[in-house]
């Protein structure tokens, strides 16, 4: 796995000396990758088939609270997925598929969500930052943004930014690639 907390493993920036003991160094993943990373796994989850959006809720203890990706309502089963502006709009994906801050949000594991910061791969929309608001949700953090929905964004981020609730777009230096084969644990001889 990288260790994306800067050039150093703790981060000091100083160069680490090689380990003196036998004991491998350890990879300490920065916050900010492990919760853009828990929201991008999540996304992987998503059936849209275009677009998949994953979001992660931290509490101010930093423990993951709300997790959640884009898809259709609980019990759904025969609604549309086309996002082919030629259909009519009740064939259309968008009148049913609830977003990935909505289901973070309703999948919340704690009483309420006030102080959290959310993690989200796609900027939110204006229906989503009103949830995020009235969850009392505190920061966002946001890795891409379209643009094919200019007028939505720009009334979200007008919101957000009317309540003094920051926005930061997290931009990665590096990947994060987990190798299911260096998490196999071997006991000592
Ligand atoms: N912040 C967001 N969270 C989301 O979960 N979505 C979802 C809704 C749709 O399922 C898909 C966007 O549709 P499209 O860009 O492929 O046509 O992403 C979209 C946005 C963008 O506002
Ligand atoms: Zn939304």
């Amino acid at each position: 796995m990288a260790s994306p907390s800067g050039s150093s493993a703790d981060g000091s920036g100083k160069a680490q000396e090689a380990p003196q003991t036998s004991e491998k160094a350890r990879e300490v993943l920065a916050d900010d990758y492990y919760f853009m990373g828990i929201a991008g796994l999540a996304a992987k989850k998503s059936k849209d088939p275009m677009t998949q959006v994953g979001a992660c809720i931290v509490n101010q203890e930093k423990k993951i609270v709300g997790v959640g990706y884009n898809g259709m309502p609980r019990d759904s089963k025969n609604l549309p997925w086309s996002r082919n502006a030629e259909k009519e709009e009740a064939e259309r994906k968008y009148l049913y598929v609830c977003h990935a801050e909505l289901n973070a949000i309703m999948n919340k594991n704690s009483a309420d969500l006030k102080g959290c910061t959310m993690y989200v791969t796609l900027f939110p929309c204006n229906e989503c930052a009103k949830l995020i608001l009235q969850a009392g949700i505190k920061e966002v953090v946001y890795f891409s943004e379209k643009n094919d929905t200019p007028a939505s964004t720009a009334a979200s981020k007008k919101m957000l930014e009317d309540a003094a609730v920051p926005l930061r777009k997290f931009e990665p230096k590096e990947a994060i690639v987990i190798d299911f084969s260096k998490l196999q644990h071997h006991s000592a001889k």
